[in-house]
C-alpha cells in the first residue's frame, strides 16, 4: 500500500500580468527540481513563502501539469489526479451538513464511481475502521459544528486515508490549529503513517514539525523553486512516547541545519534569532 514518486528535471512556468505594463510575462516557479521519495517513506518539504512548495504537492496529485520534466509514480507518469494519491489540505473541507462518518462515506461512494465499486455497508464499515484509525469512534455522528479543529482535521485525514491511497500528500494540514492540537496530532499521524504504510509528503512551515515528522527533511530553495538540500532524520521514533525526542540534543541540531539552510534563503528578512524563524 505504499508508492514511490520521482521527479526529474521538473519545472513550471506560470503567465503573469505585470504590475506596471500589465502585459503577460513568465514567471518560473519551479526549475530543474529533482525528488525521489521513497515506497513508505515519510518525507517533508520545507522552503521560504513562495518558494513552489504547493506547486510540487499539485504536480504530484496529477492537479496541474509541468511545463517540463517527468513525474512518475511506481515509473508510471502522472498524468492526472487518482485514487492511488490523496490530498489533505489546510482547511479542513468536511461538508457541514454530514456527520464524521457520512462524509466518509460520501467521499467513499465518489471513489466508488471512479472505480472501487464499494457497497453501502463496506462503506460504512470503512467509515469507521478509519474514524477508529484517528481516535474519533465515538463521534461517528457528530456533525463538524460539533467537532474541535483538531477533530475536524482528523475527520479530513481519516476520509483521505479510507480510500486507501498509496501516497498521502499534506499541504499545511496542521497549519490552522493551536500548538498543543498540533503536537498532538503529530504524534498520531507517525503513528496513522506507521500502520497505514502509506508513501506521505508533508508540506510545513514549522521546522520542528519537519523534523519530527520526516524521515527525511526536503529544503527547496526560491525563485525558481529547487531541491537544496534533502535531509536524513536519524530519530529513535518508536521512543517518542516516553521520551520527547523535541527535547534531545539530535532534534536540536537537525533543527539548527534546517534554520541555516533556510536562513541563506531569507538574507534579506529582519529576524537573525533562531527562535523567530522556527517559522519560515
Ligand atoms: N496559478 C498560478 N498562476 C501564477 N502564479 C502562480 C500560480 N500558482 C502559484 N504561482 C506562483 O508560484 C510561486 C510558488 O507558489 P506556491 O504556492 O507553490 O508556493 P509555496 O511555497 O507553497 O508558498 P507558501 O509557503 O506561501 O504557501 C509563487 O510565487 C506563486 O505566486
Amino acid at each position: 500500500m505504499s508508492s514511490r514518486i520521482e521527479l526529474s528535471h521538473v519545472g513550471q512556468t506560470f503567465w503573469v500580468r505585470g504590475d506596471d505594463d500589465k502585459q503577460l510575462r513568465e514567471f518560473v516557479a519551479l526549475d530543474d527540481l529533482n525528488l525521489e521519495v521513497g515506497a513508505g517513506e515519510f518525507l517533508t518539504l520545507v522552503g521560504p513563502s513562495g518558494c513552489g512548495k504547493s506547486t510540487v504537492l499539485d504536480l504530484i496529485a496529477g492537479l496541474a501539469k509541468p511545463s517540463s520534466g517527468r513525474l512518475t509514480i511506481d515509473g508510471r507518469p502522472i498524468t492526472g489526479p487518482g485514487l492511488d494519491r490523496s490530498v489533505v489540505f489546510q482547511q479542513y473541507t468536511l461538508l457541514p451538513w454530514r456527520t464524521a462518518a457520512a462524509n466518509i462515506e460520501f467521499a467513499l461512494e465518489a471513489a466508488s464511481k471512479r472505480g472501487g465499486g464499494m457497497s453501502k455497508k463496506e462503506r460504512a464499515e470503512r467509515a469507521r475502521t478509519y474514524l477508529d484509525l484517528v481516535g474519533l469512534s465515538e463521534f461517528a455522528n457528530r456533525y463538524p459544528h460539533e467537532l474541535s479543529g483538531g477533530m475536524k482535521q482528523r475527520v479530513a485525514i481519516a476520509r483521505s486515508l479510507s480510500y486507501e491511497p498509496q501516497v498521502l500528500l499534506m499541504d499545511e494540514p496542521f497549519g490552522a490549529l493551536d500548538a498543543q492540537t498540533r503536537e498532538r496530532l503529530q504524534e498520531e499521524l507517525v503513528g496513522i503513517w506507521k500502520r497505514a504504510g502509506t508513501t506521505a509528503i508533508f508540506i510545513t512551515h514549522d521546522i520542528d514539525e519537519a523534523v519530527f515528522l520526516g524521515q527525511r527533511v526536503a529544503v527547496m530553495s526560491s525563485r525558481p523553486g529547487r531541491i537544496k538540500e534533502v535531509i536524513g532524520i536519524d530519530l529513535d521514533r518508536d521512543a517518542a512516547s516516553d521520551t520527547d525526542i523535541r527535547a534531545t540534543r539530535e532534534f536540536a541540531e537537525y533543527r539548527h541545519r534546517i534554520w541555516a539552510l533556510l536562513r541563506e534563503q531569507h538574507a534579506a528578512a529582519v529576524p537573525t534569532d533562531t527562535k523567530e524563524l522556527t517559522h519560515v
